[in-house]
C-alpha cells in the first residue's frame, strides 16, 4: 500500500530578478518525507524563511516542485484538469494563516460554507438549501460551533478566533483526509491558541485526519504532534518523534529554537518543553 503523501527528494528553487536572471533561490533542498495510513499530526517548524509555506504551496498542488517527486496517494500531485483538481481538494485543503484575510469583509461568512457545501457534496448529488446547511452545521459542530452562531455574520462580526475555526470547519466540509495549516494560529490571539490546536487532535481522533502542522511555535507543535519536522534554509535538519526531538534536541539549530522558546515565552515552564 501506498503513502497517503510522500515528497521525495523535492526541491524548490525560485528565479529572482525575472526569466533572465541568474539568481537563485533555493526555498526548498532535497526534502523527503512522508505520512503513511494512519492519521497523524505532523509539524514542521523553521524560523521564517526556512522554506515551510513553499512546502506546504507544493504538497496543495499550487506550485511544483523544481526537482524530485510530490505523491497523494501514489499519483503526482501536478494536476492540470478542473475535475482531477476538484477531485483531489475533497481529499487535501488547507487552512490560510490570516483568517480575516480568507474572507472578504464584504461577505457573510455562511455564503463560503454554504458555496463549499455545494461544490464539494457527495458526487453526483444537487444538494438543496437544507442539504447545504445541514453540511455547513455539522462541520461547525466539529469545531465547537453551530450555523446559528454564524448565519448572517460578517467577517469583523466573529472574533478571530470564531473565525479561524468557521475557516477550519469549512475546510473539513469535502470531508477531507489530510489538511495543510499553514501558521494557523499564527493571526489569533495567544490565549486562544492552544485552544484551536486542541481541536486539531480532536479532528485527527474524530474524522481521522492527518494534519500537517506549519508552525514557529514549538510549543504548540510539542503539544500537539506527533512528529515534527525541523527546518533550516529549505533543508531539514532534523526530524523524529515531537517529543523525542524536543526533549532532546540533537541538531544546534533545534537546540537554539528550543533555547529560544524558553527565554522568550515566560508562562513556559521548562518542564513544559521538557
Ligand atoms: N514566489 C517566490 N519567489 C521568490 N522567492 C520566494 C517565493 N516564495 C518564497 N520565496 C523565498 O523562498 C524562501 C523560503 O520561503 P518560505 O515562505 O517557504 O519560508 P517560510 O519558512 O514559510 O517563511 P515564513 O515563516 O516567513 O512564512 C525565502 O527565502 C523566500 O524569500
Amino acid at each position: 500500500m501506498s503513502d497517503l503523501l510522500s515528497l521525495s527528494h523535492v526541491s524548490k528553487v525560485y528565479r529572482q530578478g525575472g526569466m533572465l536572471s541568474r539568481r537563485q533561490i533555493v526555498a526548498v533542498n532535497d526534502v523527503s518525507l512522508s505520512l503513511g495510513d494512519e492519521p497523524e499530526i505532523l509539524s514542521i517548524v523553521g524560523e521564517s524563511g526556512s522554506g515551510k509555506s513553499t512546502i506546504a504551496a507544493m504538497i496543495l498542488g499550487q506550485t511544483a516542485p523544481t526537482s524530485g517527486d510530490l505523491t497523494f496517494r501514489g499519483n503526482p500531485v501536478a494536476i492540470h484538469g478542473r475535475s482531477e483538481r476538484r477531485a483531489f481538494m475533497r481529499e487535501v485543503q488547507p487552512v490560510l494563516q490570516n483568517p480575516f484575510e480568507a474572507f472578504n469583509p464584504l461577505k457573510r461568512v455562511d455564503r463560503y460554507l454554504f458555496e463549499t457545501a455545494r461544490n464539494f457534496a457527495p458526487t453526483g448529488v444537487k444538494p438543496d438549501r437544507a442539504d447545504v446547511e445541514r453540511m455547513a452545521d455539522e462541520a461547525l459542530a466539529h469545531i465547537g460551533l453551530t450555523l446559528a452562531e454564524v448565519k448572517g455574520r460578517f467577517p469583523h462580526e466573529l472574533s478571530g478566533g470564531q473565525l479561524q475555526r468557521t475557516a477550519i470547519a469549512r475546510a473539513l466540509i469535502p470531508q477531507p483526509r489530510l489538511l495543510v495549516a499553514d501558521e494557523p494560529v499564527s493571526m489569533v490571539d495567544a490565549s486562544l491558541r492552544m485552544a484551536i490546536v486542541n481541536l486539531f487532535g480532536q479532528l485527527k481522533k474524530d474524522l481521522g485526519l492527518s494534519i500537517i502542522y506549519i508552525t514557529h511555535d514549538l510549543a504548540t507543535a510539542y503539544y500537539i504532534s506527533d512528529r515534527i519536522i525541523i527546518m533550516k534554509k529549505g533543508e531539514i535538519v532534523e526530524q523524529g518523534g515531537a517529543r523525542a526531538v524536543l526533549d532532546n534536541p540533537q541538531h544546534p539549530y533545534s537546540r537554539a529554537l528550543k533555547e529560544a522558546v524558553l527565554s522568550t515565552t515566560p508562562e513556559m515552564e521548562p518542564a513544559a518543553l521538557g
